[in-house]
């Protein structure tokens, strides 16, 4: 055990055998595996003020935007690692010394990396050796490269044995999607390798993506809904699957995705966990998602990087007591006061991130904006694919350089240089507002937040006290009296089927929760209940792991899959799937099972007319007759203006509640064809008693 800071009295396992704490300075590792000695001595502690661009040069800003990038210091990081786990390989000190192949290595120079980030020194030995691993690292910290690099090295190596040549050379595909960060920095990484890498997630059509997969995929980045799509409708097959990556894994399972999840890892045929290689990444892991998570993994390495599970100290943060009416002024206030003159003399803005909660607040906080001077963008759920893209690009130019965004842009935006946050609405969880002021302070770029809290926010307070503590942040005394509150049944977070997580506190982080009293696995069979020495973890199929797959099955032509590698996440940058399907001017239905339907296991599948509803979440983004599925709860009718919701239960018959908005009448395809009663400029809710289906019938 290092004792390199305190965090060696903070080790919940009590400095046990499986957990080492180190900096992640460089160091030679010596010493059994798994034991790091402490490396180097801690830097001395930086105040919030000294996060604050000081010397550094200066990125050459977007626009004629100049912004400080100071204390630019990805390959000075000295912060905290946690490792935990069997045998672990020592941190690589440099991407040659991590075993890397030529091509790749090239590639990386290509990109500018001279050094790896501490997640990637840790997790690159650690995936190029073979093992499952569970990682937790800061936004902005390099977690893409430190899963990509090993995998499209360990690819590009295991074709180059096949062919009995040597690695690199390679045969120069290149494809020219570009959408998710994933799927951008694994193309840079695969530059002239021969290794392809695809998409498939919502949002856009799927007949576009399926032809570029039929033309071969070794890396595919897929989102969780569109990829059982494409397996059910027997497009894709996950027999030949290497490495499985889930990128924001704990925002993935927290989304409500957990039974697609499951069903992919567990029952579409994809090799059992002890079979292929398994990597989470995440920059927030509370212990009860890793609990879940755990079941993906075999023999796992554990590994922190940063404080547990924090926003990462390159990021100033402030918290503002605000009234509702209040935030407007707050608003300008703050944009006028980090206004500069460019050179021409005219005021220029750095480039901000403003976060609200709902769609329409975004446009009308940005028209409003618009009108008082600062010209700003919006990206949300409600715009399409190809608006939200055009936003992305005024903003990243500085065209726009406000963007009112709402949480469909949290996870995985990666503009380099974004140096403001404001969280005008604070999110419903402590993990949200991690992933939102993360886009921020990224790549060793110093960065700001501040956040608007209002009496409403009471539940985040004891989260966000602790967030900012970690960081050395300057509390007010106001946050820590509402912190000590009890807090009343506010938190069911998100209407996504989000876990309560009690605001934060110590449910929070990114501990290695395997030795931890409550770590006592879920339920059925299978699964080790606790690490000791590996015995427990490696059991394979065991529960979930051997259920078939039910689908079409082979003789259908189903074609395999031909790549090695999957990469899940929750959302694509800008959009997350379900909010893909809301965009645009396509009917929305909401479908949702609030109770199993007969015969259906939990978790499980139901079709309609081919397209796959899971419940009790159901999302769909195509249909026939241009209805589009998106997802919901129980308790949540997502109504798009001029359509309907549709609610749909169980006890062998489907009972639908549409709304009608007023833009004549909604179409269901449910059994037979519904067409509902215009209902104008109202909302109409009747209820529709279909005939019993049984489950998985395709109708
Ligand atoms: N070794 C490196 N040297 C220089 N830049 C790097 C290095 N590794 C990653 N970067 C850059 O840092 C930025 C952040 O990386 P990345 O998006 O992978 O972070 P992340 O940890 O996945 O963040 P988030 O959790 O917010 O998704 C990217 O622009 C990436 O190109």
């Amino acid at each position: 055990m290092a004792a390199a800071s305190g965090w060696g009295e903070d080790d919940p396992a009590g400095g046990g055998e499986w957990t080492t704490v180190t900096r992640s300075g460089r160091s030679s590792h010596s010493g059994p595996a798994g034991r790091y000695p402490s490396a180097t001595a801690p830097a001395a502690p930086r105040s919030p003020a000294q996060a604050a661009p000081a010397a550094g040069g200066v990125i050459k800003g977007v626009a004629g935007l100049e912004i400080e990038d100071g204390s630019r210091r990805l390959d000075k990081y000295d912060i905290p690692v946690e490792v935990s786990g069997d045998g672990a390989p020592p941190p690589a000190d440099g991407f040659e010394e991590a075993g890397l192949v030529e091509a790749v290595l090239r590639n990386v120079a290509r990109c500018g990396y001279d050094n790896p980030t501490p997640v990637q020194r840790y997790s690159m030995p650690i995936v190029l050796s073979g093992r499952d691993l569970m990682a937790c690292a800061q936004t902005g910290s390099g977690k893409t490269a430190a899963f990509c690099l090993p995998v499209v090295s360990g690819l590009v190596a295991a074709e180059a044995e096949a062919a009995g040549r040597g690695g690199g050379g390679g045969r120069g595909d290149y494809d020219d999607y570009g959408r998710t960060g994933i799927h951008e920095e694994a193309k840079k990484f695969s530059h002239q390798t021969g290794i392809k890498v695809k998409v498939a997630y919502g949002g856009t059509p799927m007949i576009q993506q399926m032809r570029d997969i039929e033309r071969g995929v070794d890396i595919l980045v897929a989102t969780p809904g569109r990829l059982v799509d494409m397996i059910e409708r027997s497009k894709v097959s996950l027999e030949a699957i290497k490495y499985l990556v889930m990128d924001e894994a704990d925002r993935m399972l927290d989304m409500g995705f957990e039974p697609q999840i499951r069903k992919i890892v567990d029952g579409m045929g994809m090799p059992r966990k002890s079979v292929r290689q398994t990597m989470l990444f995440s920059a927030t892991f509370p212990p009860q998602i890793q609990r879940l998570a755990s079941d993906f993994l075999s023999k796992y390495i554990f590994i922190t990087v940063g404080r547990v599970g924090s926003s990462t100290d390159l990021i100033t943060q402030k918290v503002e007591f605000v009234t509702y009416d209040e935030k407007k002024t707050y608003l300008l206030d703050l944009l006028q006061d980090q206004s500069f003159n460019s050179s021409d003399g005219k005021p220029q803005q750095p480039l901000t991130l403003v976060f609200v909660e709902t769609k329409r607040d975004a446009d009308s906080l940005r028209y409003w904006l618009y009108n008082k001077g600062f010209p700003a963008t919006a990206i949300h759920g409600d715009r399409t694919q190809e608006e939200r893209e055009s936003a992305l690009r005024s903003f990243k130019s500085g065209l726009t350089p406000i963007m009112v965004a709402t949480d469909v842009v949290a996870c995985g935006l990666d503009v380099p240089n974004v140096s403001h946050v404001i969280n005008y609405d604070l999110p419903k969880s402590i993990e949200d507002y991690v992933h939102r002021i993360g886009r921020t302070g990224r790549a060793g770029n110093a960065g700001r937040a501040t956040a608007f809290f209002t009496e409403q926010n009471h539940h985040i307070a004891k989260g966000l006290l602790e967030l900012m503590s970690e960081a050395k942040q300057n509390v007010p005394g106001w946050l820590e009296d509402y912190a000590g509150r009890p807090c009343y049944g506010v938190l069911t977070y998100g209407g996504r089927g989000r876990r309560s997580n009690g605001g934060g506190g110590s449910s929070f982080g990114g501990r290695d929760n395997r030795d931890s009293g409550d770590y006592s696995g879920n339920s059925g069979g299978g699964r080790g209940d606790s690490y000791s020495g590996g015995g427990g973890y490696s059991g394979g199929g065991g529960g979930g792991g051997g259920r078939s797959y039910s689908g079409d099955g082979g003789g259908r032509g189903v074609r395999t899959y031909s790549g090695a590698t999957l990469v899940m996440v929750a959302a694509v940058a800008g959009a997350t799937p379900v909010m893909a399907a809301v965009a645009g001017a396509t009917p929305v239905v909401v479908v949702v099972a609030d109770t199993p339907v007969e015969g259906a296991p939990p978790g499980q599948m139901i079709h309609l007319r081919g397209t796959t509803l899971p419940t009790p979440w159901a999302r769909q983004t195509s249909a026939p007759l241009g209805i589009q599925f998106a997802c919901g709860t129980p308790d949540l009718c997502l109504v798009s203006a001029g359509l309907f919701a549709v609610s749909m239960v169980h006890r062998g018959s489907y009972e639908c509640f549409a709304g009608n908005m007023g833009f004549g009448g909604g179409i269901v395809m449910l059994k037979t064809l519904l067409v509902l009663k215009t209902c104008s400029l109202c909302y109409c809710k009747r209820k529709i008693t279909l005939p019993r289906l049984p489950f998985n019938e395709v109708i």
